[in-house]
């Protein structure tokens, strides 16, 4: 099997959260972005993390003795958003397929992201679209052709991240098929202060 890495995204601003960067935010105990490495280290050999430069530090302690390699692939230039941060992700991937996801997604079922590596063998992406739209942050992709998609996307003032998936050689996973392989909360995600004590709740139920 050749190798499995996460790509977590973490570049963004943080901005509905509020003054503080949610990627290392403290939820119920554990910076969020370590939970969603310590979710998914089972089944991936490496982790990449995107991020601004100075976010690094930050991040670089939270995941300290995660028990897999983590690189970090900062953003040139920061702000380009996600679809750049994917990008600039999966160019520092050296497996073939990668699991991108975004650090806000504390609930992501590590079963789930088996599954969709092992439906990726002769595709170049496995997008799961749980409801009317893609969970394209929460999806497996072959590294170099997602990164080489989203930089002609970016290119052509392209911002959704769904413009680049339509280039590639993809596998839908329907709801169906998230009922029976993943976990229901994999997909929910922590964008505010009111999202983290929701959170903060279900952890400890
Ligand atoms: N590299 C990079 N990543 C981004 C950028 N904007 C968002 N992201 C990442 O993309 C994912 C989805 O973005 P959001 O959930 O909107 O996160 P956010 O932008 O930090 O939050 P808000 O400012 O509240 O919208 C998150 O994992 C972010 O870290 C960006 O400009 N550059």
């Amino acid at each position: 099997m050749s190798e499995r890495t996460a790509v977590v995204l973490a570049g963004g601003r943080s901005t509905r959260f509020g003054d503080e960067d949610k990627a290392v935010a403290d939820l119920a105990g554990t910076p969020m972005i370590r939970r969603v490495v310590d979710r998914v280290a089972p089944v991936v050999d490496a982790v990449v993390i995107n991020c601004r430069a100075e976010q690094t530090p930050a991040i670089r302690e939270a995941l300290d003795g995660v028990g897999r390699p983590v690189t970090f692939a900062e953003d040139e230039s920061p702000d380009e958003g996600p679809m750049a941060g994917m990008a600039t992700g999966l160019r520092a991937v050296a497996g073939e397929y990668a699991f991108v996801v975004a650090c806000d997604m504390p609930f992501v079922d590590p079963e789930f992201v088996d599954y969709l590596f092992e439906r990726a063998p002769g595709h170049e992406a496995v997008v799961p679209r749980p409801e009317q739209w893609f969970e394209t942050t929460h999806a497996v992709y072959r590294a170099a052709a997602m990164a080489e998609a989203c930089e002609a996307a970016l290119d052509a003032g392209e911002e959704r991240i769904v413009a680049p998936l339509f280039e590639l050689d993809f596998v839908v996973v329907d709801a169906e098929a998230v009922r029976e392989h993943g976990h229901r909360r994999t997909f929910e995600n922590c964008n505010t202060r009111e999202d983290f004590a929701d959170a903060e709740r279900r952890l400890r139920d």
